[in-house]
């Protein structure tokens, strides 16, 4: 690496001992200096330097402040015993705040003091960093923050105020704080009132659910203030300009997991301070050309559908609902008949079944997604394109798409473990009807070290696009679900008189909301023009970017 030229070098004091304190653009790096004295020749005493040298990178150093360090003394008007070196000889310090990592993808938030012989060289480290803090173009100054009271175990509030607003006061970040009302709350203040260009990002404090509100606030936004109709699903869509932070609040937070490496609202605020970005996959799901929502995480049939149904009636058991939800449908065991036809990614690097996982600045996301961009038309949108589509009749106990990995706490590894996270493609799980034995078997893996797919009623695809038409679906303006569901039921249950009573339809849970259709057509989202993001080509499907990049 290029040797950065010095911007400071100073011996400063730190708890008792004297360091080799020195900061160039990229590094703050401290090294002990013994007080020993080591006997060199002609009967001079030199320090010499001992210990290891601590340094931080310049880009997670997160605030500096000058230190009062008489107050520091005191403690309730009663004084304290402070180090004699400190407070005879140094008595000038400034705190440094800077991301330290800790265990499993955790951030925290640590202080280092030097302390100073003079008040001028003290305040010239001040201002040395804060110039370095200034020139980080990529740190958000002004967020608007959205705050559902009500997701997971309903502490968005208190995580907010407790663990995050600290942080970003420390930072110096202004925020404008909304603490949601009612459903689509936020989705509606994004698309229609907000004033976007107040700010540098917004932060979303729940989970899936309000994430995807997020999504579709600032992405309907968007296209309608560039003129572009969200109901065909061949438009390049133009991409968003704020990221999207996310502090976990809610029962899955499996979009935040799947990009930091874990669910904790200290290490998010950090991410988001510091100016992360990672962009992702987001696909756009219609019914009969009209378009009903974007997916970024899950899009689940049958299963996970039928899970999170039964789960809304239970949102007062708080996150505890997908358990007890999980099980019982667990126990119905119900299959759905349909057609999957599937436009498998052929030009891509990678397959669902890598053992490599997907992490920030992930070299096929970058390759992938060059695939995609503008001056590279996809074959499969060419009019003269005729084949590429498999199709697929059967039962199904599920049918999954995974864009992302899927990662919560629940299953660590995800749904689909090797999911990338913004290569245009997204993973698409069929899981046959088998016996209840091998259904379990095949959940219990995503708990395991275990391979989920190596089971001979479970079939994985990566794909660009994805067609669902269930057996029963009678027409193309497909009646209301519910009411035929009821009425084919029945009828399914004449036909098989043996059969468990599976139901005609299942729903579809797109990100933890339910669709109102069971035929869906779905594809990645493809986006005008190309995302730079200082020297590194990002892949750029999705225009969605949160501030949560994975895997350091
Ligand atoms: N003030 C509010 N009152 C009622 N519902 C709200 C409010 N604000 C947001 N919502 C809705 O609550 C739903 C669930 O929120 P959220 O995703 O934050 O939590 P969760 O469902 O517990 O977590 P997860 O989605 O991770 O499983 C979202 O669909 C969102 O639209
Ligand atoms: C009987 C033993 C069961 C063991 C099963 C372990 C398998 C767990 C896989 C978890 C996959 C989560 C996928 C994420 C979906 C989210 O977009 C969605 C909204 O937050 N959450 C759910 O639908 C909540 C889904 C919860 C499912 C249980
Ligand atoms: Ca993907």
């Amino acid at each position: 690496m290029e040797k950065q030229p010095r911007l400071l070098a100073s011996q400063l004091l730190l708890k008792n001992s004297l360091f080799e304190v020195s900061l160039n653009r990229v590094l703050l790096t401290w090294k002990e200096i013994a007080t020993k004295k080591k006997r060199v020749s002609g009967g001079i005493h030199h320090p010499f330097k001992v210990g290891t040298s601590h340094g931080v990178s310049v880009s997670e150093i997160l605030a500096v402040r000058e230190l009062d360090v008489d107050s520091e003394t005191k403690d309730d008007g009663r004084w304290q015993k402070m180090p004699q070196k400190s407070t005879e000889a140094y008595p000038y310090a400034f705190t440094v705040s800077y991301v330290e990592r800790a265990w499993q993808h955790r951030w925290r938030c640590s202080d280092v003091t030097f302390h100073c012989l003079e008040g001028a060289l003290c305040q010239q480290w001040v201002q040395t960093i804060r110039e370095q803090l200034t020139a980080l173009t990529s740190r958000p100054k002004h967020l608007l923050v959205y705050i559902n009271p009500y997701g997971g175990k309903q502490q968005g509030e208190r995580i907010y105020e407790q663990k995050v607003a600290p942080l970003f006061t420390l930072a110096s970040i202004s925020t404008h704080v909304i603490v949601t009302e009612h459903a689509n709350h936020a989705r509606d203040h994004l698309r229609t009132e907000a004033e976007l260009k107040k700010y540098d990002g917004v932060v979303c404090v729940g989970g899936d659910g309000m994430f995807s509100e997020m999504v579709h606030g600032l992405v309907s936004r968007t296209q309608r203030d560039n003129g572009v109709d969200q109901n065909s699903p061949e438009e390049k869509l133009v991409p968003c300009t704020l990221r999207i932070g996310i502090i976990p609040a809610g029962s899955t937070d499996c979009i935040c997991y799947a990009t930091v490496g874990i669910n904790d609202p200290v290490t998010s605020a950090l991410h988001i301070i510091v100016g992360d970005a990672q962009p992702m996959d987001v696909c756009s799901v219609h019914h009969n050309n009209t378009f009903l929502r974007y997916s970024v995480s899950l899009l689940g049939y049958g299963f996970y559908g039928d899970v999170l149904a039964d789960s809304e009636r239970k949102r007062w058991m708080g996150p505890a609902r997908y358990d007890f939800s999980g099980f019982k449908t667990f126990l119905t065991h119900h299959y759905y008949e349909g057609t999957v036809s599937f436009l498998p990614a052929t030009d891509i690097l990678g397959t669902p079944r890598d053992k490599t996982r997907c992490r920030a600045g992930c070299f096929i996301c970058q390759h992938n997604g060059q695939l995609y961009s503008e001056d590279h038309q996809p074959l499969f949108l060419l009019p003269e394109y005729k084949g590429g589509w498999r199709v697929i009749r059967g039962k199904f106990l599920a049918i999954n798409a995974a864009s992302m990995s899927c990662a919560c706490p629940r299953s660590p590894k995800g749904l689909s473990p090797a999911a990338h996270l913004a290569d245009g493609t997204t993973d698409l799980i069929l899981v046959r009807k088998c016996s209840r034995f091998n259904f379990l078997r095949h959940l219990l893996r995503h708990t395991s070290k275990y391979d989920q797919f190596d089971m001979n009623f479970v079939e994985v695809h990566r794909v660009r696009r994805f067609r669902f038409t269930p057996r029963y679906c009678q027409s193309d303006s497909e009646l209301d679900l519910r009411e035929n569901g009821k009425r084919l039921f029945s009828q399914i249950c004449r036909d098989h008189p043996a059969c468990s009573c599976s139901p005609a339809y299942s729903s579809w849970n797109c990100d933890g909301e339910i669709l109102p259709h069971a035929a869906i057509e779905v594809g990645l989202v493809r986006i005008k023009g190309k995302i730079l993001d200082e020297n590194l080509l990002q892949s750029a499907q999705t225009g969605v970017k949160v501030h949560l990049p994975f895997g350091q």
